[in-house]
């Protein structure tokens, strides 16, 4: 069984694809844990605020079953791949760790660079995982988060997901 982390991101109709996607992940694997989702501007592009989250769950699919898999719920949700990468997106699902895998395997990069670069990857990771260590960085992801600079905002969202608030932030 591999624990795996996965970050969540849309700025398209947010709330109905992120509870969609949490639907689909709990039909196909045990979700262990749910970070709160935070809204932030959108990085790297003028478009609509995101709503992110991670979410940790297990599996005993590899690394390309898992990502088919989470490609064919970014399908359902509508996600386009025909427009540029940075732009609008109903549903985009990262695989940020996979056990403590370093390297690329099948295709992806692990552990998915963003957690060091974006506040809306670190922050949910670090609620969720806190003491776990990064396979790379050799630190814990509260001590990353720490040391991270705060400039990009992030605001707690209160959310509902199969009639329980998940937010865990103050
Ligand atoms: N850690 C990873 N998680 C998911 N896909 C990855 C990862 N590393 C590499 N890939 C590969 O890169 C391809 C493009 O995915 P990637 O997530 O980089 O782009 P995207 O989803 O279009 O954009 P974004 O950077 O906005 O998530 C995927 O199809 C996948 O095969
Ligand atoms: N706030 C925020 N900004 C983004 C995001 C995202 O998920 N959240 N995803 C992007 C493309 O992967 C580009 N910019």
């Amino acid at each position: 069984m591999a624990r795996v982390f996965l970050s969540l991101g849309s700025n398209e109709d947010r709330e109905f694809h992120i509870t969609s996607c949490l639907d689909a992940l709990n039909r196909h694997f045990r979700i262990l844990a749910l970070s709160s989702v935070y809204e932030s501007e959108a990085v790297g592009f003028s478009g609509e605020p995101f709503y992110n989250m991670v979410v940790e769950i297990e599996t005993e699919l590899d690394l390309a079953a898992l990502n088919d898999s989470l490609k064919k719920i970014e399908d359902e949700n509508g996600r386009r791949r025909d427009v540029p990468r940075f732009s609008g997106r109903t549903l985009d699902v990262d695989i940020l760790l996979y056990d403590d895998v370093v390297g690329n395997v099948a295709g992806i990069e692990l552990p998915r660079e963003e957690i060091t670069q974006n506040a809306f990857v670190l922050l949910p990771l670090a609620e969720i995982a806190a003491e776990d260590i990064h396979p790379t960085c050799q630190q814990s992801y509260a001590a990353m988060w720490q040391a991270y600079d705060k400039g990009q905002k992030l605001w707690p969202i209160d959310f509902n997901w199969q009639g329980k608030a998940i937010s865990k932030a103050q």
